[in-house]
């Protein structure tokens, strides 16, 4: 039949692309529909699959026929060329228009592959032309709805499949067996396909569909692929695979319980090592980083956290700042003036400790240690002034008296020198004769007399303390009697020392009989030292000096605490032949109780020199508990090899040796220095 003959007889209206039709000439023209070209698209059109009516997911997933179909192209590319498809090969150019017959595929059991082929092709070409299933099975139209008639594609006879682009036809459907006749379309153009990439699989959670029994027997070739296809889905019908959100919030549960576990007993990390190191890594609790503890070293570290717990809880109660609490808050971060300055003995940098005063200090009291990286301890904090803790009473401001001098105190003229003593009977203080302790150097320094130091380093002497006028004085500031009562005048340096921890030095020389600093601290009753002492870790030092150079009132004394709270002078280590000395010193002519801990230097001490005192008096004798010299034994003998002797690194010619002997004078024996 003539183009324009079929034209007018099937009515095509304009527009309609009769000439890309190829027709199968049938008996029963009747049954032939026209229907309109595709429409164009454009290249950047979404892909759609199968005419687009099932989108591939953004995961790549497709629905079980896609699925059906991927596994067929991975098992055995082979099985499309086997049932009679070829390699795509850019075939021969077609002459346009041409119209032709495919018979042959006609008849073809489709159905059973028709999922298998459906899903392998892209939906569009590169040229934009809508892509269908170049092989066989049905085709949805494009609406996607199920329709009494069924489209069909079928690949020109002449070259198979390979590159052709078909447009479908809708065919009303038969009521005979009949193979029905198709009329096919056969794209304008030429183009190669693209190559099909390898598709890829995707478990789905729902077991695969199965297949459908083959219409008519199948071809031993189509059986074996059937065999094949089957074997391969069986593998997907186990349980389905856990999603990364199941299987990351298994492993955080479990983390979780184990971390539990763990917190109750430790015992776990030994029997589940490698359930720890997988969730812990490999410190603490890992198989190649475990160590088994002995008895003893279980009950040493015992009994230490137990002393430790106890020591924390006093410190915790009684050790709070009575200071502002900006200052309070910021202690425990105070190390030196600047962290990021760390002090290493390559780099000897000279830091000022002015931050614990939380004030400019004057002069400058400075850290230094060019021996390792030890800083000074977090906690600790100046004062230049005593803490006085519940218990502690000072005497009223009204009871004490001054002198009536009027110009420089002299020993004929002032009361200040005069040195009284409680009389037992009255309660009232009488005199017992003069002294004077000071004298002005001709550089202005006032310094301790020579006289002074000489009586005071003898044992067998009467001893006076240093009695200094005060506010209630007519003397001025300019007095002579007044020198502990203004103030440290020398610059001070806490430095690390080769053997005895930090000590102190000054930038400046020292003459002999100069003030250096004062003791100061918490002062504490003796109950309350009683209870920080058994808090305390035995065997570590002690810091406490004993305010008991007054015991004739009721023979109970204060004690000051400088472990917390205190001056350079805690730093102060022992030699046995010392250069300075700790005097008692009162302002307050009422209280014997509360007075000073002066050291001034008793001997010249050359700028950079360790400033340091006698532990045990003035090292000619050492005083026991009960102020008697304490004999060789309860000093310890050098020779012996006691393991708690404390061995004295002074390195004075006439050393000692011993520092003390811990167990027999234990903290309360060393914190007697009553200074004879
Ligand atoms: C009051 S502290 C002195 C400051 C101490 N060096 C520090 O670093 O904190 C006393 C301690 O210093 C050490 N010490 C002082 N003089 C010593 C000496 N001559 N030989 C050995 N150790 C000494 C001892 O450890 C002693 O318990």
């Amino acid at each position: 039949m003539a183009l324009s003959a079929f034209k007018r007889k099937h009515d095509v209206p304009p527009g309609f692309e009769i000439d890309r039709i190829v027709i199968d000439i049938l008996s029963d023209e009747e049954d032939v529909t026209i229907v309109p070209p595709p429409p164009k698209r454009h290249k950047s059109a979404t892909p759609v699959l199968d005419g687009g009516s099932r989108p591939q997911s953004r995961d790549g997933s497709r629905d079980s026929n896609s699925t059906l179909a991927s596994v067929s192209k991975l098992i055995s590319p082979s099985p499309a060329r086997a049932l009679g498809f070829q390699k795509p090969t850019v075939p021969p150019p077609l002459p346009k228009q041409r119209l032709s017959t495919s018979h042959q595929n006609l008849f073809r059991p489709r159905e059973k592959i028709h999922s298998s082929v459906h899903a392998l092709s892209p939906a569009t070409t590169t040229n934009g032309a809508v892509r269908t299933n170049s092989f066989n099975g049905y085709r949805k139209s494009e609406n996607t709805k199920p329709s009494p008639s069924h489209s069909t594609s079928v690949a020109s006879p002449s070259n198979g499949s390979g590159g052709r682009f078909l447009s479908s036809v809708n065919l009303p459907t038969r009521q005979t067996s009949v193979p029905q006749p198709v009329l096919k379309t056969i794209d304008k153009f030429q183009v190669a396909p693209k190559p099909l990439g390898r598709p890829r699989l995707v478990q789905h959670s729902t077991p695969p569909p199965k297949l459908k029994a083959p219409s008519q027997p199948p071809t031993p070739l189509q059986a074996n692929i059937e065999l094949v296809i089957e074997n391969t889905l069986r593998q997907w019908t186990g349980p389905p695979p856990k999603s990364a959100a199941t299987l990351n919030a298994e492993r955080k549960a479990e983390r979780k319980a184990l971390l539990k576990d763990l917190k109750v007993s430790t015992e776990v990390a030994k029997k589940r090592p490698d359930d720890v190191e997988r969730h812990f890594g490999q410190t603490g609790f890992s198989k190649a980083f475990s160590t088994e503890i002995t008895e003893n070293e279980l009950a040493l570290r015992t009994r230490l956290a137990s002393q430790k717990k106890k020591k924390q809880s006093v410190t915790a109660v009684d050790r709070h700042l009575d200071i502002d609490s900006e200052l309070a808050k910021s202690l425990d971060n105070l190390i030196i003036s600047d962290k990021s300055s760390i002090i290493t003995p390559e780099q000897s940098t000279r830091v000022l400790l002015t931050n614990r005063f939380n004030e400019e200090v004057n002069p400058p009291l400075s850290f230094a240690n060019n021996v390792n990286e030890k800083l000074l301890h977090g906690k600790f904090q100046f004062t230049d002034r005593y803490i006085l803790r519940p218990g502690i009473k000072e005497a009223a401001l009204n009871t004490n008296f001054g002198c009536t001098c009027g110009g420089e105190c002299g020993l004929d003229s002032c009361q200040c020198f005069t040195r009284t003593a409680t009389d037992v009977t009255s309660k009232k203080p009488i005199s017992i004769g003069q002294r004077q302790t000071y004298f002005r150097r001709p550089d202005g320094i006032i310094v301790l007399t020579n006289n002074y130091i000489a009586q005071e380093l003898q044992d067998e002497v009467q001893h006076f303390e240093i009695t200094e006028c005060n506010d209630c004085c007519s003397c001025g500031d300019d007095c002579t009697n007044k020198v502990v009562s203004k103030g440290r005048t020398v610059p001070l340096e806490i430095f690390q020392t080769a053997k005895c921890g930090f000590g102190v030095r000054s930038s400046v020389d020292i003459v002999k009989g100069q003030f250096i600093e004062l003791y100061l601290g918490e002062v504490i009753t003796e109950t309350e030292l009683e209870r920080r002492e058994q808090a305390a870790d035995e065997g570590s030092p002690s810091y406490i000096y004993s305010l008991d150079w007054f015991t004739g009132v009721d023979n109970r004394c204060y004690h000051v605490d400088g472990e917390i709270f205190g001056t350079a002078m805690r730093f102060v280590n022992h030699c046995c032949a010392p250069n300075a000395r700790c005097f008692t010193v009162t302002t307050h002519k009422r209280d014997e109780k509360l007075y000073y801990l002066a050291f001034f230097a008793i001997e010249n001490i050359p700028a950079g020199v360790e400033i340091r005192i006698d532990y045990h008096g003035g090292g000619r004798k050492l005083v026991g508990e009960d102020g008697l010299p304490v004999s060789s034994q309860e000093k310890g003998d050098p020779t012996s090899d006691d393991p708690e002797l404390v061995p004295c690194y002074c390195g004075a010619k006439k050393c000692r040796k011993i520092l003390w002997n811990p167990t027999k004078q234990k903290r309360a024996g060393r914190r007697s220095k009553r200074h004879e």
